[in-house]
C-alpha cells in the first residue's frame, strides 16, 4: 500500500555543470549552441530505494558521495535533475549549520518563523514556545540575534524546533557532532523515543550511531548507491571498503600497539599517563550537574555525585582497569524507608554500558532515613576498559523494590567523565585482562 511508505526515491540524479574557467559560464550562454564549454558531473546517479513508515535509516559513505545532496533533494531544498521523490507526512529537516535561521534575527523570533514553515499557527507556537526554549537550554540568548550564537547553541535551537513540530519524518545531516556531550545525549534520548512514532533519515561518517540507532542503511560511492540493507551488515561492508581502500591497513602493527599492562600496574599506567599527555588540569575536575534533566517526586534530592579513585579527590577521567569509587549523597525531605540509590553509565551515543544500585546488598536490612536526614552511597569498582571519549553517569534515588518503587530524584547526565583507554578497538565495553601470551608452539611428536 502506497501509504506505507513514508519516503519513495525512483531514479533520482542531481547533475552540475562544471566550468573549467569563470568565463566559460558566459561563453557558454552566448554561443552554447554551437559549443560545449562544460563537462556533466552527476553528484548523485540512478538512486531508488523506498523507506518505510517507522524505519530509522543511516546513510553513510565518504567525503563527497552525495549524502547531503540526496538529504536535500528529499527536504525540497535542491531540484532533482533527473527520477522523482515522493513524501508521505510532515518532513522537519536539520541540514547543514546555517540553513533555515535569518541571522539577523533573534533565537525567539527564528523559532516562530521557522516554526510557521512547517505549518504551525502562531497559538500553536505559543504553546510549545517553554518547551523548544528548554530543550534548546539557552534561555539567556533567545532575544539576540542567531548570527552572534556559536556552531553549539545554533544547533541547539534548530534541533529543539524539529523537536517540537510535531513531524513525521526527521532529516538529519550530521548535526550531532556540534554539540557537548550533554546536548547529544539529550538528543539521542529524543531520537530513541521519536524511533517508536516516526521516521528518522540521517547521515554520519560514524557507523557505531548507525548500527546503534538504525535498522536500515544506504552506502553511497561515488555518487551511486553501492548497498541498502540492514544496518550492521551495511555498516560492515563500507568499513572493510574503507579499511581496505586507505592506509588504515596494517596501521596497528605490533611497533605501534601498546604493551600489555598487568592489572596491579593500572594506578602507574595513570600516573605516567599524567606525566607524559598534554592533559589540562581542568580535565581532572569532575563534573556534577543537577541542572540537566531531572524527574522524579523531588522528595528526595541529590545532592553531590563524583568519582574518584580512592584516597584521591573527585577524577574525570580514567585508562581503564582502575579501582574507582562512586559517591552519591542525596537529602531525603520525608521519612525514607528502603531507599535505592543507583547509577547507569552511557556512552555518547546514549547506549546503557553498565550500572547497579543499592537494592540486593540491603534488600533484608531496609535502611530508614528521617526527615532532613543525608544519606551516602558509594559504589567501588574497578572502572573497564572504554573506547576513548566522553560518558555520562546518570543517578537516581527511588523507594521500594527494584521491581515496583518510586522514583524521588533521577538525573541523567549527573556526571560525566572521560575514558583514555586505547585498548579496546571494538567494542562497547573492554575488560582488563589478566594475562596475554604468544610464543612459538611446540609441537610434541
Ligand atoms: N553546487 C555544486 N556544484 C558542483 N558540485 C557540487 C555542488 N554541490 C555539491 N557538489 C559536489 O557533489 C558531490 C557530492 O557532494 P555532497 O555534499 O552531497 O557529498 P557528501 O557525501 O555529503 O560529502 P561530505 O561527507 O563531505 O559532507 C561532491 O563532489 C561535491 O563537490
Amino acid at each position: 500500500m502506497s501509504s506505507e511508505f513514508a519516503i519513495k526515491v525512483t531514479g533520482l540524479g542531481k547533475n552540475y555543470h562544471i566550468y573549467d574557467k569563470p568565463h566559460h559560464r558566459l561563453l557558454q550562454m552566448l554561443h552554447g549552441g554551437k559549443k560545449t564549454y562544460c563537462r556533466d558531473f552527476w553528484a548523485l546517479k540512478d538512486i531508488s530505494f523506498n523507506i518505510k513508515k517507522g524505519e530509522t535509516v543511516g546513510i553513510i559513505g565518504r567525503n563527497g558521495s552525495g549524502k547531503s545532496t540526496l538529504l536535500q533533494m528529499i527536504c525540497g531544498t535542491l531540484t532533482p535533475s533527473t527520477g522523482s521523490i515522493e513524501v508521505n507526512g510532515r518532513v522537519a529537516a536539520l541540514l547543514e549549520l546555517g540553513a533555515g535561521f535569518n541571522p539577523e534575527f533573534t533565537g525567539r523570533e527564528n523559532v516562530y518563523m521557522a516554526a510557521s514553515l512547517y505549518g504551525l499557527t502562531i497559538e500553536e507556537v505559543d504553546a510549545k514556545l517553554d518547551a523548544i526554549i528548554n530543550f534548546a537550554d539557552i534561555a539567556d540568548f533567545m532575544d539576540q540575534p542567531v548570527k552572534t550564537y556559536s556552531s553549539g547553541m545554533y544547533v541547539r535551537l534548530a534541533f529543539a524546533v524539529i523537536a517540537h513540530v510535531d513531524a513525521d519524518i526527521l532529516v538529519i545531516d550530521e548535526a550531532l557532532a556540534v554539540g557537548d556531550i550533554f546536548f547529544t545525549q539529550k538528543c539521542m534520548r529524543f531520537l530513541r523515543d521519536f524511533k517508536q512514532r516516526g521516521t528518522i533519515l540521517f547521515v554520519t561518517h560514524d557507523t557505531n550511531s548507525v548500527i546503534s540507532l538504525c535498522d536500515q542503511s544506504i552506502w553511497l560511492n561515488q555518487s551511486r548507491m553501492q548497498a541498502i540493507g540492514t544496518a550492521k551488515v551495511v555498516c560492515e561492508a563500507y568499513l572493510a571498503a574503507l579499511y581496505a581502500n586507505t592506509d588504515y591497513q596494517g596501521k596497528n602493527t605490533s611497533a605501534e600497539a601498546k604493551p600489555f599492562v598487568p592489572m596491579q600496574d593500572f594506578r602507574d599506567v595513570r600516573q605516567d599517563f599524567l606525566n607524559s599527555s598534554n592533559l589540562r588540569n581542568d580535565l581532572e575536575v569532575f563534573r556534577f550537574t543537577d541542572s540537566g534533566e531531572n524527574f522524579g517526586t523531588s522528595l528526595v534530592q541529590i545532592r553531590d555525585a563524583y568519582l574518584r579513585v580512592p584516597g584521591k579527590q573527585a577524577v574525570a577521567w580514567f585508562v581503564g582497569g582502575e579501582q574507582v569509587e562512586l559517591q552519591v549523597i542525596a537529602q531525603t525531605a520525608i521519612e525514607l524507608i528502603s531507599p535505592i540509590v543507583g547509577f547507569l553509565v552511557k556512552n555518547k551515543l546514549g547506549q546503557n554500558l553498565f550500572g547497579d544500585n543499592t537494592f540486593l546488598s540491603y534488600a533484608k536490612q531496609p535502611q530508614r532515613f528521617a526527615e532532613g536526614d543525608y544519606l551516602q552511597a558509594v559504589f567501588c569498582f574497578r572502572m573497564p576498559l572504554m573506547p576513548s571519549g566522553d560518558y555520562t553517569i546518570g543517578i537516581a534515588v527511588a523507594e521500594g523494590t527494584q521491581e515496583s518503587h518510586v522514583v524521588h530524584h533521577w538525573i541523567h547526565d549527573a556526571i560525566v567523565f572521560k575514558a583514555h583507554s586505547d585498548s579496546v578497538s571494538t567494542g562497547l565495553l573492554g575488560i582488563p585482562m589478566l594475562n596475554i601470551e604468544l610464543g612459538a608452539y611446540e609441537q610434541s611428536l
